[in-house]
């Protein structure tokens, strides 16, 4: 699997880092507030699991599994629920996280959602931005790392459902992907 990499992006310690940084600001952010956590799944696994632990107030979390890729490098533009949530999102504050915003259509789907679910609060906190493949209109109001145009894997992220259990993100050797 490690062979399949042409470059780490982001090293696992940076990674451990800024989840450290992310969960301080999050516990003073939420503190008292009770907020719903929501992980959308596949890809924010591995960083709402370790993000989730610096969190030092109490939190729910559920989980939405929503794809748009499916075995692709582009997005559909279909937001398929695969899994809807099991909480009411009513007079709630959520905080969204997210392993990556690309085109942004996954969390404007998202988002449009939970305003007509009626949350009191919604917050978005992503690992990843990639601004240069943004098509809809959104914003992280928490962001780890900028992420050049080009397509990741790793911690989380895949590609035709490999390289999740990478602990760093990485691009592919252009062959992996018959590029
Ligand atoms: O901003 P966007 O262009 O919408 O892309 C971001 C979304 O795409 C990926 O999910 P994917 O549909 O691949 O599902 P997965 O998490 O199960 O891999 C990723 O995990 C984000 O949820
Ligand atoms: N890598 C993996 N999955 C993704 C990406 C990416 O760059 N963008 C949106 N989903
Ligand atoms: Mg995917």
């Amino acid at each position: 699997m490690q062979n399949e990499i042409k470059e780490v992006l982001i090293s696992k310690e940076q990674i451990d880092q800024k989840c450290q940084e992310i969960g301080k600001q999050l516990t003073e952010e939420y503190d008292n507030k009770f907020p719903l956590a929501i992980g959308v799944l596949k890809g924010a696994l591995p960083f709402m699991s370790d993000v989730c632990r610096h969190i030092e107030t109490h939190i729910e979390m559920d989980f939405m599994d929503v794809s748009s890729y499916g075995n692709e490098m582009r997005s559909s533009g279909e937001v398929k629920i695969v899994k809807d949530l099991n909480t009411q999102v009513e007079g709630r504050d959520l905080l969204i996280i997210e392993d990556i915003i690309d085109s942004g259509l996954t969390l404007r789907y998202l988002v449009d959602l939970f305003k007509y679910r009626k949350a009191r609060s919604i917050k978005i906190v992503t690992l990843l931005d990639k601004p240069a493949g943004r098509t809809a209109d959104i914003k992280a109001d928490l962001v780890g790392f900028e992420v050049p145009n080009e397509f990741v894997v790793g911690y989380g992220l895949d590609y035709q459902e490999k390289y999740r259990n990478l602990p760093y993100i990485g691009i592919l050797k252009p062959e992996v992907y018959g590029g």
